[in-house]
């Protein structure tokens, strides 16, 4: 079956003062089937959002997709022109934002705000736009959604915004979401109910969706693949219960040893020493090496990539696998 959203080697660069551009994103490839739910993690800054710009062709000037493809039901984005790029983010690919006031309107009512995006891309009327707006707050878990239509966004508490904001982003019925850390500003309970819904969504409604974060839990219950991004680069990719289990990047490991568990209840967890280098100054070669403890003289050179089954990674010295160091000569170049 061919992917719903095929990345292949994506480049976003933003230009800098006295230097080269910084690549925010680079050489990026991925791809996502209907009804599957990629979990795309990293520390902050690693390039995680501005892939989901990337996709969305909303990369701010003078930032650009510098090389690389970005394939959406067979189609090249780049060559849609500004208004059929509109139309496609208007109805087939939808983005929820950490900030719902990123979407909402704060002086507009809600059943404004809703109608007039349904007027403007689909054939409706105003009634039917209002029935379809009003079972979009009720399927996001609003209650009494036919006297909320009337509110306007400050009349809603954050949770409940958030919905909105998550109800606007399914009005059209999108084959694709991308969620930026659409729960992080939530309390636990409402953040659980809030991933349920993408769940049920991808279930039964196969709809894809891209959730963006740096919360390997939320990414563990809800994901069926996961992409590990860092420094830009994506490090490691795959099936989650497989990535999870057995990580082969040093920094996948990084990440998972540092989220609290119950085995870790009252230790001090391990945090991955050093910080995210800035983009516009990494290491040569694997940019984890100056913060990672396998790290040798072969990780200064860029690690290829490196396949098993549904598995990707980029590291010479997996953890769990063979070693590249044996045909380090012909492997790295
Ligand atoms: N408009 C911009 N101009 C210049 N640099 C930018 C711009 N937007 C992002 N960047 C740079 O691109 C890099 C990646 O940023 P991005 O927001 O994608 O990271 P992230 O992984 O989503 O982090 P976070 O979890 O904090 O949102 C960062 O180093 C950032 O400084």
């Amino acid at each position: 079956m061919a992917a719903l959203l095929e990345v292949k080697n994506l480049v976003t660069e933003f230009p800098r003062h006295g230097g080269a551009p910084v690549k925010a994103v680079n050489d990026v490839s991925f791809s996502l089937e209907k009804g599957r739910v990629l979990g795309l993690v990293g520390e902050s800054g690693s390039g995680k959002s501005v892939t989901g710009f990337s996709i969305m062709g909303l990369v701010d000037a003078p930032g650009r997709v510098a090389a690389g493809d970005i394939f959406f039901n067979g189609e090249n984005l780049a060559d849609l022109n500004a208004e059929e790029m509109r139309r496609l983010r208007g109805r087939h690919i939808a983005m929820v934002f950490q900030d719902p006031m990123m979407t909402l309107n704060p002086v507009l009512r809600i059943e404004t705000q809703m109608t007039e995006t349904l007027l403007a891309h689909e054939k409706m009327d105003r009634a039917e736009a209002r029935a379809r707006a009003r079972d979009a707050l009720g399927m996001v878990g609003i209650p009494s959604p036919e006297e909320r239509l009337s509110a306007y966004p400050h009349e809603f508490s954050g949770g409940m915004r958030q919905r909105v904001a998550i109800a606007i982003a399914l009005l059209h019925s999108p084959e694709l979401i991308i969620a930026d850390e659409p729960t992080t500003a939530l309390d636990v309970t409402i953040q659980a109910q809030i991933i349920s819904e993408f769940q049920r969504l991808a279930e039964e409604r196969d709809t894809a969706v891209i959730w963006i974060t740096h919360d390997l839990a939320i990414v563990s219950r809800l994901a069926d693949d996961i992409a590990v991004m860092y420094a830009g680069r994506l490090v490691e990719t795959g099936p989650v219960a497989e990535v999870l289990t057995e990580p082969r990047h040093h920094y996948t490991r990084g990440l998972m040893d540092s989220v609290p568990s119950q085995n870790t209840r009252g230790a001090l967890l391990k945090q991955i020493p050093g910080m995210t280098p800035s983009p516009a100054n990494l290491p040569s070669g694997c940019s984890f090496r100056t913060r990672c403890g396998g790290a040798d003289a072969l990780c200064t050179k860029l690690p290829p990539e490196i396949g098993e089954g549904e598995r990707s990674y980029r590291c010479v010295h997996p953890l769990g696998a063979q070693s590249l160091g044996a045909i380090a000569g012909e492997a790295v170049s």
